[in-house]
C-alpha cells in the first residue's frame, strides 16, 4: 500500500531469540510500531536448543545420579534404568510448555508485527523479507550465534553433534567424545555421563572451565574424574574418520606429540559459538564486524550505522540469555529515544552460571584480572562442606571465593561452587549493584537452615579478619575489670 511516510515501521528486529523478543516487547510496550522477523523458531537458541533443553536434561541426569547414590540417604533402590526417548520427550515437553510465551500469537497480541522469513539488509534503512521490503527508522540485529565448527581434517566425512542437533538423538549414546571444556561441554558431559554414556572430554589446555577461577576447574576436574569421566587435558583432535558400525574414530594428539586413534559412537563439538552475521547483506550495507564475526557496536549498542543496533550473541561479548535481554533494553530504548537521551550499556556487574553439579556461579572480577589491573585485593574463601542444610541435603561440597578491595568490605568478585550456586550468587550481585559490602551481608538475617547462610558465614570470616585488634584488646581489659 502506498504510504507517504518515510518509514513503514519504527523498528525492525531481526531474530526472535532472547534478544529480539525482549527488544520487540519493549518497543511494542512503548507504543512503537515494530516488526519482528524470525526465519526458524520463535524463542531462538535458549528455548529450542540451549538453556531450556540443557537444564531439563541435566535434571534427569541428576535424579539418576541421586538414585545411584541412594545408599547415602538410607534408601535401597535398584539402579534406575534410563528410558532415553522418555528423557528427551520430557525435554521437548518443557520446551512446549514455555513455547507460548515466545510465540507469534503472544507477540502479535502484544502489538508486534511478526514475520516468518529470512531477513536481508538492502540498505541501512531497508530490510528484505519474503520479497517484501520494509523501511525502518531503526534496525535491531539480534540474529544470535551458532556452534563454531573447528577445522579438523575429516570432519566433512562424518556426522557430528553440536548443541543444535544433539536434541534429535533418539538413543542414548553408548560413548561420546566431547571437544571443549566450557559451559556447553561441561554441562553435556556430566548430563550424558550420568545417564550412562561413556564420555571422554578432550581439552587442548592443561585445565578445564578456563573462564572461571582456577580452583573451579580443579574442583570440577576432580568431580568429573570421580564420576568416571575420562578428561583428557593437553589433548587435541588432529583428525577424524568414519569407523566401523557407524562409529567415529578420532586421532587424539597430546602435548608431547604422541597420537592415538580412539573410537566413539558420537563426537560433540562444543568449542564456542559464532555470530550469525554472514549472508544477510551486512557487508553490502557496510555494517562493520569485529574479527570474531560479531557486530562492532559502540557503548550505546549502535553499529557504525547509527540507526542499526545489535544485541545478544550477535553483538557479544557475553553469550548469555540474561545479557541478551539486558542489552535488548539498551538497544531498544536508544533506538527509540536516542535522539533525546542515550544510555550506555552497563557491563559492570555480569553474573553467570554453569549448571553442572555442583553448580558454578560467578560475578565480577577474577583474581588474575585484578592482578593484571594492579588492583590491591584480598581473598576470602569459605568451604561449603560443613553447612547444616547442605549436610542434611547430602549436598555439602564446594566453596565460595570472594575478592574484596584491600582493607575494605567492597566486593570485587565472587565465585560459588556448590548446590544452588546460581541462586546464592544473587546476594553478592545485589550487594555489588547497590554498593553494599560484606558488612551488609553479615548484618542481614538469613534463614536457618538455608544454603544462603554460607554467604553470611563468609562475610563473618571477613569481619573476624578485619576486627580492629586494638579495640579487642581494650574490650578484654574492660570485661576483666567488670568481672
Ligand atoms: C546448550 C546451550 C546452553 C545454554 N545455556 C544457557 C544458560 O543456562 N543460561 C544462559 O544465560 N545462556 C545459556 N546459553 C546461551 C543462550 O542460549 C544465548 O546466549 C541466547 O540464546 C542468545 O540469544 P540471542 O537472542 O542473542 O540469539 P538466539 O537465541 O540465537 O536468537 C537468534 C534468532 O535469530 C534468528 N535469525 C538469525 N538470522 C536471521 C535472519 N537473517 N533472518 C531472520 N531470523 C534470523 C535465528 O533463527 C534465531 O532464532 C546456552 C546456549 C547453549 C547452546
Ligand atoms: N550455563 C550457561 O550460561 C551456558 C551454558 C552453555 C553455553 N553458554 C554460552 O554459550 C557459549 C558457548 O559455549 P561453549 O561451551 O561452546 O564455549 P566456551 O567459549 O565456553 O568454551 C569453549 C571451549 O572450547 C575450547 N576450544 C576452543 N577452540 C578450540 C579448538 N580449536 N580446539 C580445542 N578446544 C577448543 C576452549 O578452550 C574452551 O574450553 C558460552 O560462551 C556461554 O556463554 C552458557
Amino acid at each position: 500500500m502506498f504510504s507517504n511516510k518515510k518509514f513503514d515501521t519504527n523498528i525492525v528486529v531481526i531474530g526472535a531469540g532472547s534478544a529480539g523478543l525482549i527488544s520487540a516487547n519493549i518497543a511494542a510496550t512503548l507504543n512503537a510500531k515494530v516488526t519482528l522477523i524470525e526465519r526458524h523458531k520463535m524463542g531462538g537458541d535458549c528455548l529450542n536448543t540451549g538453556c531450556v533443553p540443557s537444564k531439563t536434561l541435566l535434571r534427569s541426569a541428576k535424579i539418576r545420579h541421586l538414585i545411584s547414590e541412594s545408599d547415602r540417604f538410607g534408601l535401597k533402590v535398584a539402579e534406575a534404568s534410563v528410558d532415553f526417548p522418555a528423557v528427551m520427550g520430557r525435554v521437548q515437553s518443557v520446551i512446549k510448555h514455555i513455547e507460548p510465551n515466545d510465540s507469534i500469537e503472544r507477540y502479535t497480541s502484544l502489538g508486534v508485527d511478526c514475520v516468518t522469513g529470512d531477513a536481508t539488509l538492502i540498505s541501512p534503512n531497508e530490510v528484505l523479507v519474503n520479497d517484501q521490503t520494509i523501511r525502518a527508522r531503526h534496525i535491531i540485529l539480534a540474529m544470535g550465534a551458532r556452534p563454531f565448527i573447528p577445522d579438523i581434517p575429516g570432519l566433512e566425512n562424518i556426522e557430528y553433534l553440536t548443541s543444535d542437533n544433539i536434541w534429535e538423538l533418539d538413543e542414548l549414546p553408548e560413548s561420546m567424545l566431547v571437544m571443549g571444556s566450557g559451559a556447553i561441554a561441561c554441562e553435556m558431559t556430566q548430563a550424558f555421563s550420568r545417564l550412562g554414556t561413556r564420555v571422554s572430554m578432550v581439552q587442548r589446555s592443561a585445565s578445564i572451565l578456563n573462564k572461571e577461577e582456577p580452583e573451579v576447574g580443579e574442583f570440577m576436574l576432580k568431580t568429573f574424574r570421580d564420576e568416571g569421566i575420562d578428561v583428557k587435558l593437553n589433548t587435541s583432535i588432529s583428525e577424524v574418520r568414519a569407523g566401523e558400525n557407524g562409529t567415529i574414530e578420532a586421532l587424539l594428539r597430546t602435548a608431547d606429540g604422541s597420537e592415538q586413534w580412539e573410537s566413539f559412537q558420537h563426537l560433540l563439538l562444543a568449542v564456542g559459538r559464532q555470530a550469525n552475521t554472514e549472508g544477510m547483506g551486512l557487508e553490502d550495507v557496510g555494517v562493520e564486524l569485529n574479527d570474531n564475526g560479531t557486530v562492532k557496536v559502540d557503548e550505546y549498542l549502535r553499529s557504525n550505522h547509527k540507526n542499526i543496533m545489535a544485541c545478544g550473541d550477535v553483538a557479544g561479548p557475553y553469550q548469555f540469555t540474561h545479557m541478551a535481554s539486558h542489552q535488548a533494553w539498551y538497544a531498544t530504548v536508544n533506538a527509540l529515544f536516542g535522539f533525546v537521551k542515550k544510555f550506555k550499556v552497563d557491563y559492570r556487574i555480569v553474573p553467570k552460571a554453569v549448571f553442572t553439579d555442583p553448580e558454578i556461579a560467578s560475578v565480577g572480577k577474577l583474581e588474575a584480572e585484578l592482578k593484571t589491573e594492579s588492583v590491591a585485593y584480598e581473598v576470602i574463601n569459605f568451604p561449603l562442606d560443613d553447612m547444616d542444610r547442605a549436610l542434611a541435603e547430602g549436598e555439602a561440597k564446594g566453596f565460595i571465593k570472594v575478592l574484596t578491595k584491600a582493607g575494605s568490605d567492597k566486593i570485587l568478585g565472587a565465585t560459588i561452587v556448590g548446590a544452588h550456586a546460581a541462586e546464592l550468587l544473587t546476594e553478592f550481585v545485589n550487594a555489588m549493584k547497590n554498593g553494599q559490602g560484606l558488612n551488609h551481608i553479615l548484618g542481614t538475617i538469613h534463614i536457618y537452615p538455608s544454603f544462603s547462610e554460607a554467604n553470611k558465614y563468609l562475610a563473618g570470616q571477613w569481619k573476624r579478619k578485619h576486627a580492629p585488634q586494638w579495640a579487642l584488646r581494650i574490650l578484654k581489659k574492660l570485661h576483666a575489670w567488670r568481672r
